[in-house]
């Protein structure tokens, strides 16, 4: 066995060779390198006993299996030398100490999320992974919605290297919330203001994923896996994260990362939340429900292109780890923004406008993957690009929407539909036709009385009422919105989704699992 560092694809490596084969780990994959006790059965196998005294240590690293599921592998080196094994430990811990993995955490565990199993999958799952890497954490079980994220504007954040959340999007949309306030709040910037310039978030947020939908883990790792989820945040990965700030008029409303969605998903969100003690099941049941009534709205969508990026939601490639747009388009925006500041960019673009009869309107700053749509509302989606895709659908037959959500299951083309268009935009505004109405001064007692169904036709699924937006998963007040694109505005303990290259493919299969 040998044991050397190298250096390849711009990153250190260990290297190994074992019964001749030759293994690559990359030393920013490895989890911990501890001294191995070697006990006696251990002692006595192979030439080792015929060493008086052999030193052994074991080095724990990252496994990739398939589909970007992570896990952790282990092997062990003996050594005669115990000064020689000694060296060894001390190096390879002095590389893990030069790498920015975190030593201190915040954890904070919704037990009521998805299937009611955060408590035990982050006991059982992730504390055992976070001891061998020697991270402390403070962990709070929340007893309420909100504790999270209040909880935040209190402890000492400079005390930690990064903020876990087990549970959902939800609990996801709580920890930044807190985080992002918090910030604002020490810097003295109003939230309300929607022209701001918002002090950035640098502190990690990693998410063990314990929901119901989990979409914004599945879309920046690949997966919805604890384990995976616990490992990224170990060897300290670091992904930017575009966020979308949401105000009616002066008054701020939320953020979002993953979909703003009127309409369709407005629609199963408001009617799943009375459902929440049926767990993830109740998507399912609200989803059909909401299907069958096939509701529209009438309204008016204005947005500004996003010029800034030379991606388009049509593409055929997907975000992926290191991504090429993600990062030109980053450099792009602070190019014009030191060249001209914020004032020109929001005030001397063109706003487009659409006006229309809508069965959904979703906005959404990266793909929302998700295991109930691997590809997700728009594949093409990227994480930390300073845009949004706004797809439209409009007003069409039942069968035809239900054509359209089957293309979220499948290779098809989803945008491939006279009734679907899609936008890359920087921000965009909506108001219902009815908030149009009521300001216009319309004064019908009939549409005040009646409530929402359309007068003249009653059997016509024209809803003429509002819907509600699906802000990550949480309900917002107002169905009038403006919403601003925030280029890498969170960063998240992850990598984004890797390429499954051939390379790649060889180098962690081949390699790798048939020697360990
Ligand atoms: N102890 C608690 N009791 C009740 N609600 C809580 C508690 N802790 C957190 N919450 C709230 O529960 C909401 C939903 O939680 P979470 O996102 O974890 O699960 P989910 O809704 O099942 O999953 P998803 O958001 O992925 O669909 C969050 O918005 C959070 O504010
Ligand atoms: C005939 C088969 C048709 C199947 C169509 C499936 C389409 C699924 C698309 C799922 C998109 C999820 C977008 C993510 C939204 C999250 O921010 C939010 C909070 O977790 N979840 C939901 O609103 C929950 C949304 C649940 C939708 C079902
Ligand atoms: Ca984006």
């Amino acid at each position: 066995m040998f044991l050397d560092f190298g250096f390849k694809q711009k990153c250190f490596y260990t290297q190994y060779f074992l019964r001749n084969q030759n293994c690559f780990v990359p030393t920013s994959e490895i989890i911990a390198v501890e001294e191995t006790e070697l006990n006696k059965k251990q002692r006595n196998i192979g030439k080792w006993q015929k060493m008086a005294k052999p030193h052994a240590f074991t080095v724990y690293y990252v496994k990739k299996a398939r589909n970007h599921r992570w896990r952790c592998s282990d092997v062990t080196f003996w050594c005669v030398d115990e000064h020689l094994c000694n060296q060894w430990i001390q190096a390879l811990k002095e590389l893990l100490e030069m790498q920015s993995k975190p030593k201190q955490l915040l954890v904070y565990i919704n037990p009521y999320g998805g299937k009611r199993q955060g408590k035990s999958i982050y006991e059982q799952k992730v504390a055992p992974l976070f001891s061998l890497a020697s991270i402390s954490t403070d962990v709070v079980i929340t007893e309420h919605a909100n504790h999270a994220k209040d909880n935040l504007f209190e402890v000492n954040i400079n005390k930690y290297d990064g903020v876990v959340c087990v549970g959902g999007d939800g609990m996801f949309s709580e920890v930044m919330h807190g985080l992002i306030g918090r910030m604002q709040k020490d810097s003295g910037i109003d939230q309300n203001n929607p022209k701001a310039p918002l002090v950035q978030c640098n502190i990690r947020i990693g998410i063990i994923p314990a929901g119901s939908t989990d979409c914004i883990c599945y879309s920046t790792v690949g997966i919805s896996d604890p384990v995976t989820s616990a490992l990224h945040i170990i060897v300290g990965d670091c992904q930017p994260l575009d966020v979308s700030s949401v105000h009616h008029n002066n008054t701020f409303l939320k953020y979002s990362v993953s979909l703003l969605g009127y309409g369709f998903y407005g629609d199963i969100l408001k009617d799943s939340e009375k459902k929440r003690w049926m767990g993830p099941m109740r998507y399912d049941y609200s989803g059909l429900k909401t299907f069958l009534s096939h509701h529209y709205y009438e309204g008016t969508i204005s947005f500004q292109p996003a010029k800034h990026t030379v991606g388009s939601p049509q593409d055929k490639d997907s975000c992926r780890t290191g991504c090429y747009i993600c990062k030109k388009s980053e450099q792009q925006l602070s190019q014009q923004y030191k060249e001209c500041g914020l004032k020109h960019e929001e005030d001397e673009e063109e706003w487009k406008v659409i006006k229309g009869k809508f069965l959904a309107i979703n906005a959404v700053n990266m793909s929302c993957a998700c295991p109930r749509s691997p590809k997700g509302l728009s594949p093409a989606a990227h994480l930390a690009d300073g845009s949004a895709d706004l797809i439209l659908v409009r007003k069409c037959s039942r069968f035809d929407f239900l054509r359209y959500l089957v293309r979220h299951t499948n290779q098809d083309d989803q945008f491939d539909f006279s009734f679907v268009d899609v936008y890359r935009v920087k921000s965009f505004q909506f108001t219902s036709k009815l908030s149009e109405d009521n300001e216009s001064n319309v004064t019908d007692i009939g549409k005040k009385r009646f409530g929402q169904f359309c007068r003249d036709h009653p059997a016509c699924c024209c809803n003429i009422a509002s819907s509600t937006w699906n802000c990550d998963g949480e309900t917002l007040d107002s169905s009038a919105i403006q919403v601003r694109v925030h280029c890498q505005f969170v960063k998240l303990f992850a990598r984004g989704i890797e390429e499954n290259s051939k390379d790649e493919a060889a180098y962690s299969q081949s390699s790798i699992e048939q020697l360990l």
